[in-house]
């Protein structure tokens, strides 16, 4: 009966635990042997903040396994707000990623899968895929290397071995605008689907009528089977933009567009050459979001791949690209950049790449008397303040009279979980990704607070962005590193915060169409049913806020942190995939379950196991873990390389030619385009498959594989997130602590969140904030069904009241008296 030992201290683990640790992970997530061993990738955490600003927004939660039906809810109220979207935020965020040599290729030949990042470039490229919803490859790539298209990024847990989870599996797509894909030569992709290890591939083809229809029987039987092939696993068709040949490219436009009505908010581009070469010309720049290139201290010589645009006037660059970063990543650099966008609200250009996403540690409270004051800034109507104790929900300004750690200005949106609980209940329909974790009475206290709070924790991430670009930071010639963002606390009750602000006084002040615009694309793309619900916060901004703060708020000072809190990196944001709030998604009914059903538990452990599904801590609990076999399996020596190697090259085999490569046999008949060959490559021949020199191109291979370079990633360990404090809600027992995705939790007693002090928001009474908070607390416990509609009726009629309320004390009467 053998265990594994605790997590030990950071360090890469000795090798014998790094092989049972997989182990584990193998044998709880059993996989057909067809597939081979999927070793994870890591990437340190400082990589990983290094790299935040290149990345998209938090994961779509409207991913869905198996085709969506557009055509009804909850995908026609999606398409509609996407309608109503700035057209730039409309389209799914694209990144560009690709690895070139010195002679900027990206493989010998066509046809030939060639190694050209080092062990830690590799890491970098599954943490982007855990980071995307999709990935797309055009049809040349998915011929020449049958490739998995799954995630394998090591999870923090289980000594850094186990893979991400389904939910961070990003969805393969297929680009082939003429019909020509092999998709019985792509076993790999099938496989890994069927074993649910990654997700179901969209089939991306033209709407042009020559490639749309088929022309005979045959043809026709053909895109059934296909087709069925991929719904088999989760995956279906989509037909997008037209298309007539390869040098004219395809319509980007259409076929993002068409992605982002199925539910994919972010797209990772990996090539190949035609892809990218097409992506890169002048008029479809404007769809890259983000570049990611690596480039490999070799040259490939004349005849590969090569990556050089399509010049579209003679006398210009085809692109210049400002404000890149180059990252040295072991023996390759990484280029890093972000496109600028327009500003939401001015119009100024606002370069998200600028973004510090340096933590805030501090503590807003705002829920207690003057003395204690310490959000008197804007604060909502407390109306929306529903269960939660403190004062300070929806949206708010921090003045930072208090203690409460944070600059003066700091903008808080703080989304009322227990209302989003609330409206969830009353809507009465489970929303497909978070409420059925939410409602589902098997659902633990703990898990449904976790579920809340990392749900909670994807809208602050979208407010975060569209925040922080609304900011002006390069108002004065500012370069915008003034801007600090998030700050995400939660407590026992449930609330989260995030904070944005400035260092510059000028800028602290935020007018309410940011306002508007941050709770929008906060809650908007997570889950459309909470459009009511964004309504009612929206209304509730104050009408101070239309006006620039800084009028409104004394001077700035940085206050004290907390007495007693630890003001350390510790307690920044995590910008691990797996703390971002993907939702739980099972792999499609058609794979094989090898990945155990996770109904309540987002650590992926077996729901059967009760223990496990109780307590998520326990997955990581080695006593708990499956007996383990003495023997060390050690990873499969990959064939086809030169002897004496060791598999200990990321991109696995380095491959002189593809064992599905047929470079004319698998073109249609009557196709004449050159389906495997970069278009727009001016310079150089036009790669063809390499027959006789490849094997000597391959002894130049500067990756060789080194022998001593170790397989195993490094071990991250687990950081502290938030420590365990002493809640100011009125009720000291209540802690949280988040370590690492883990957190322990108290929960007060209902009358506790009932008996709180009431809010200091100026112009409100205690009284009145206190009746209120206990009048929608009964509303909420009693567990009536109430419509959304009348929910917001009745938070608005609140909020009348309370305004009227104000009103009535501005203008010197006497304060106290709450709504009846
Ligand atoms: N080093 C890397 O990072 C990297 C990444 C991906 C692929 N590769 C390599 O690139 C090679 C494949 O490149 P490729 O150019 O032959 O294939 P490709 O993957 O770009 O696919 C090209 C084909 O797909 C279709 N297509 C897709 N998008 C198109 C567009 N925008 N415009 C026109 N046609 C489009 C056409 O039928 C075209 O013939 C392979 O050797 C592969 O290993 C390297
Ligand atoms: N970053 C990077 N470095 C390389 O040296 C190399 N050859 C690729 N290539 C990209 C690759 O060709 C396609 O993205 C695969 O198709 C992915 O396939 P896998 O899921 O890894 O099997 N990418």
């Amino acid at each position: 009966m053998g265990s594994l030992p605790p997590p030990g201290p950071p360090g890469p683990p000795p090798p014998a635990t790094h092989y049972l640790a997989h182990e584990v992970h193998c044998r709880q997530h059993p996989r057909p042997r067809d597939i081979e061993p999927q070793w994870p990738a890591t990437l340190s955490r400082e990589r990983q903040i290094e790299l935040e600003p290149y990345l998209p927004p938090p994961r779509a939660t409207f991913l869905q396994e198996g085709e969506p039906d557009l055509d009804k809810e909850p995908w026609t109220t999606y398409r509609a707000h996407l309608n109503a979207l700035d057209p730039e935020d409309r389209l799914p965020h694209v990144t560009l990623t690709y690895a070139q040599s010195l002679d900027s290729q990206i493989s010998l030949s066509p046809g030939i899968r060639t190694t050209l990042s080092g062990p830690d470039t590799k890491g970098l490229t599954h943490y982007l895929r855990s980071r995307h919803d999709a990935i797309l490859i055009g049809i040349g790539t998915a011929r020449a290397d049958d490739p998995g298209l799954n995630c394998r990024f090591g999870y923090n847990s289980f000594n850094g071995l186990q893979l991400v989870d389904f939910a961070h599996q990003p969805k393969p797509i297929i680009l082939d605008p003429s019909k020509t894909w092999r998709d019985d030569l792509n076993k790999r992709l099938f496989d890994v689907a069927k074993a649910g290890l990654g997700r179901g591939p969209i089939w991306l083809i033209s709407s042009t009528p020559l490639f749309l229809e088929p022309k005979d029987e045959l043809e026709q039987e053909e895109d059934n089977i296909r087709i069925d092939r991929c719904r088999d696993v989760g995956g279906y068709r989509v037909v997008a933009g037209e298309y007539s040949r390869t040098q004219d490219g395809v319509e980007w436009e259409a076929i993002l567009t068409a992605l982002a009505e199925h539910g994919i908010r972010s797209v990772m581009i990996e090539g190949g050459a035609t892809v990218i070469n097409d992506l890169l010309r002048e008029r479809n720049q404007k769809f890259i979001n983000s570049l990611i290139v690596t480039i490999a201290p070799t040259y490939l010589g004349t005849g590969g791949v090569v990556v050089s645009p399509f010049r579209s006037v003679t006398e210009r660059n085809e692109a210049i690209l400002e404000d890149v970063k180059w990252l040295p990543y072991g023996k390759d650099v990484v280029m890093a950049y972000r496109r600028k966008r327009q500003n939401l609200v001015n119009g100024n250009g606002s370069s998200y790449g600028e973004v510090v996403l340096n933590g805030i540690n501090g503590y807003h409270d705002g829920s207690s008397d003057q003395s204690d004051d310490q959000s008197t800034g804007i604060a909502l109507p407390p109306g929306l303040n529903g269960v939660s104790n403190g004062g300070t929900n929806g949206i708010g300004l921090t003045n930072g009279n208090g203690m409460n750690g944070l600059p003066n200005g700091t903008l808080l949106l703080s989304p009322p979980v227990s209302e989003i609980e609330n409206t969830l209940l009353a809507l009465r329909t489970p929303s497909p990704h978070i409420s059925e974790t939410i409602i589902n009475p098997d659902t633990s206290p703990d898990m449904k607070a976790y579920n809340i709070l990392m749900w909670a924790r994807g809208c602050l991430d979208k407010a975060k962005e569209a925040v922080s670009q609304a900011f002006v930071p390069e108002r004065d010639g500012r370069d915008g590193d003034n801007l600090q963002s998030t700050f995400i606390r939660s407590d026992t009750n449930m609330k989260s915060y995030i904070a944005i602000s400035s260092d510059f006084p000028e800028e602290q002040g935020v007018s309410q169409v940011v306002a508007e615009q941050a709770i929008y694309s906060a809650t908007i793309p997570i889950d459309m049913r909470l459009r009511d619900h964004v309504e009612v916060l929206v209304d509730a901004v104050p009408k101070a806020a239309k006006n620039p703060m800084r009028d409104l708020l004394p001077s700035r000072r940085r206050p004290d942190p907390l007495p007693g809190s630890e003001e350390n990196s510790s307690q920044r944001l995590s910008t691990n995939p797996w703390d971002n709030p993907v939702p739980r998604v099972e792999p499609h009914r058609n794979a094989k379950r090898i990945v155990a059903r996770t109904d309540t538990n987002p650590w992926g452990g077996s729901s059967s196991n009760s223990a496990l599904a109780k307590d998520p801590r326990s997955t990581t609990d080695p006593s708990q873990w499956p007996s383990l076999p003495k023997a060390t399996p050690k990873p499969k020596l990959i064939t086809n390389r030169r002897p004496g190697s060791t598999a200990t090259n990321p991109w696995g085999t380095v491959q002189t030619s593809s064992p599905n490569f047929k470079p004319d046999t698998n073109r249609r008949p009557g196709l004449s385009e050159a389906n495997s060959q970069p278009s727009f490559s001016n310079s150089s021949p036009s790669p063809k498959p390499v027959k006789g020199p490849r094997s000597r191109a391959m002894e130049t291979n500067p990756w060789g594989n080194d022998p001593n370079s170790s397989p195993l990633p490094k071990l991250v360990t687990g950081r502290r997130l938030d420590s365990g404090r002493p809640s100011t809600y009125g009720n000291p027992e209540s802690t949280m602590e988040v370590i690492q995705g883990q957190f322990e939790f108290t929960t007060p007693s209902k009358e506790e969140k009932g008996d709180v002090k009431g809010g200091s928001t100026p112009g409100f009474s205690s009284k009145s904030a206190t009746n209120c908070r206990t009048g929608t607390l009964s509303m909420e416990t009693q567990g009536t069904p109430i419509s959304a509609p009348e929910l917001i009726r009745r938070q608005r009629e609140l909020n009348r009241r309370l305004n009227e309320e104000k009103s009535s004390e501005n203008a010197g009467l006497t304060s106290g008296a709450g709504p009846t």
